[in-house]
């Protein structure tokens, strides 16, 4: 059945997306492409390939691969668009269903959605992300990619399956829940790019509150629109495997879709307009139904439903009731700070390195623990940095704990940090000293250090007399240094070392070395 429109779009003004994202600051690594030219269907040139699927081998023709994705995002809201139905995560089957949502008789028999597919909300966009191609950091490129519309509209039941009764269930609990569909142009060509570029939509939609966007949850869904075509030719056919609700799962969906395409076109089949699903547990893709070229979806009005109205301080009508109008200046006004934003600003206070300032983004509330250190330390930001995204993400990433579940606060890593930077402990009890805290939640890092005796053994007279010793215990080493062999004095420092178990600042012991030679 037909699709009515929900909404219209004020007349002759048509919103550009740019203040959802304003781009990425710093672009340090390759630029991308314009993103002006290019017409729907056509080469998407202008963008530079992270992967060409194939090299070619001589009097083979090369491959590129084309990516285009719809997004869906639930809209956090506590009821649904038209009816007062609460919205809840995982509540039992058909607990949250008015009976609007079901269409019940007495209702307007639905069998469609409400979408402002033929108006969207907002045009000609743009979102930026930046991909990590390679292990290098260098290696970090600033992409771009054209946000074609987004628009809201109404989110469908779910059907659930039981394969052992040969049943399908039906939940109408997501049933009228709002969705935000973003349409993304094909300028993207691997599985990785459009997994990081969701991933920054995802975050964005977070910040700004606008859904959970929780992928697992099933609140952020993704169709991927996949084609081959050899560059320089016009875009091949494409497929589409939808409800994609993992950012790895989209990556290797595509990649499969890609490979599948090519080898299929190569050993001189072709490919079909049709939709597919991504077989998680087989790894690969499979087809669903067949989309037979445009598919008529029979759009028409919905008359129930007044226009949206949406101006700008400039186009605002005088006199215009608050209430009554959408004042997107206002609005922009209380958008908090975006992502990028935040990087730049991590960049540019800290002299992070961009990737640093990424993943600190991408944990979540790593970076507010990341700030919480920095309150309560004196140690250089490049040490808590290294602190943070190194050891503590490390220790969490071992044990799958989320930054929320950690044992070490920040004021505990604060605390070590400090005793590092007034030389109180070495590096190597500090490392000891964090896996202590780890290990035993509540006791102190200064509590650890005096209980394990890591204190660094200050006491000059000591330790020359350790270095004394040492050198009476190794004549060779005393010779090859006096020999100028620079690595005798470095196995001097290790032995040292050694006998005050670690606890002795090298600099000192090597000072103490070089005067009695
Ligand atoms: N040749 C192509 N190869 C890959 N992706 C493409 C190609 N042409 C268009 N796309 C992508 O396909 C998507 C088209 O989405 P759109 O919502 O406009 O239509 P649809 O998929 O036909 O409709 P539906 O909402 O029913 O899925 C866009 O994300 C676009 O970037
Ligand atoms: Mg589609
Ligand atoms: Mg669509």
């Amino acid at each position: 059945m037909a699709a009515p429109v929900l909404c219209r779009l004020c007349p002759g003004r048509r919103w550009s997306l740019a203040y959802i994202n304003r781009g990425s600051r710093h672009e340090t690594g390759t630029p991308t492409g314009s993103r002006s030219s290019g017409k729907r269907g056509q080469s998407s040139g202008v963008q530079q390939p992270l992967i060409t699927a194939e090299k070619p081998r001589k009097g083979e023709h090369e491959w590129a691969a084309v990516v285009g994705l719809e997004i869906h995002a639930q809209i956090s809201s506590n009821s649904k668009l038209f009816s007062g139905s609460q919205v809840h995560f995982a509540a039992p089957p058909n607990s949250l269903v008015s009976f609007f949502d079901a269409s019940l008789p007495g209702t307007l028999p639905a069998g469609y959605q409400i979408t402002q597919q033929r108006l969207p909300i907002a045009v000609n966009g743009s979102l930026a992300y930046s991909v990590f191609v390679g292990k290098k950091p260098s290696q970090l490129i600033n992409k771009t990619v054209r946000i074609k519309q987004i628009q809201l509209e109404q989110d469908s039941g779910k059907s659930l399956h039981d394969d052992r009764r040969s049943q399908t269930l039906i939940d109408l609990n997501r049933a009228g829940v709002g969705l935000l569909e973003v349409v993304l142009e094909p300028d993207m060509s691997c599985g990785e790019e459009a997994a990081t570029a969701v991933k920054e939509l995802q975050l964005i939609l977070q910040t700004l509150g606008t859904s959970q966007a929780n992928m697992a949850e099933g609140q952020l869904r993704v169709d991927a629109n996949i084609s081959v075509h050899h560059p320089g030719e016009p875009l091949g056919v494409r497929t589409e495997v939808k409800n994609l609700n993992s950012a790895r799962f989209l990556a290797k969906a595509i990649d499969y879709e890609i490979q599948r395409q090519i080898n299929e076109l190569e050993n001189g089949g072709e490919i079909l307009n049709e939709t597919r699903s991504f077989d998680y547990k087989l790894g690969c893709t499979v087809p669903m139904r067949d989309k037979e070229g445009k598919q008529d979806y029979r759009f028409i009005p919905e008359p129930n439903l007044p226009p949206l109205l949406l101006y700008d301080s400039v186009s605002l009508p005088a006199g215009a009731d608050p209430q009554q109008v959408i004042d997107i200046d206002q609005i922009r006004k209380r958008l908090p700070e975006l992502p990028s934003v935040t990087r730049e600003k991590l960049i540019q206070q800290y002299g992070m390195l961009p990737e640093h300032s990424l993943t600190l983004l991408n944990e979540a509330g790593l970076l507010e623990f990341f700030q919480n250190v920095m309150k309560e330390t004196r140690a250089e930001p490049k040490k808590v940095t290294s602190w943070v995204l190194n050891t503590f993400l490390g220790f969490l990433k071992q044990q799958n704990l989320a930054v929320s579940e950690s044992p070490v606060t920040p004021s505990a890593l604060a605390e070590l940090l400090n005793l590092l930077d007034r030389k109180a402990i070495s590096s190597s009890a500090a490392k000891q000293v964090f896996e202590e805290l780890w290990r035993s939640k509540g006791k102190t890092p200064a509590h650890i250090v005096s209980e394990k005796e890591l204190g660094l053994l200050q006491d000059r007279e000591t330790l020359e007399q350790l270095c004394q010793a040492t050198m009476e215990e190794h004549p060779q080493v005393v010779m090859d240094m006096k020999k100028g062999n620079p690595r005798a004095i470095n196995k001097l420092i290790g032995l040292v070392r050694k006998a005050t178990l670690s606890r002795a600042d090298p600099t000192v012991i090597k000072e103490i070395l070089e005067k009695k030679l």
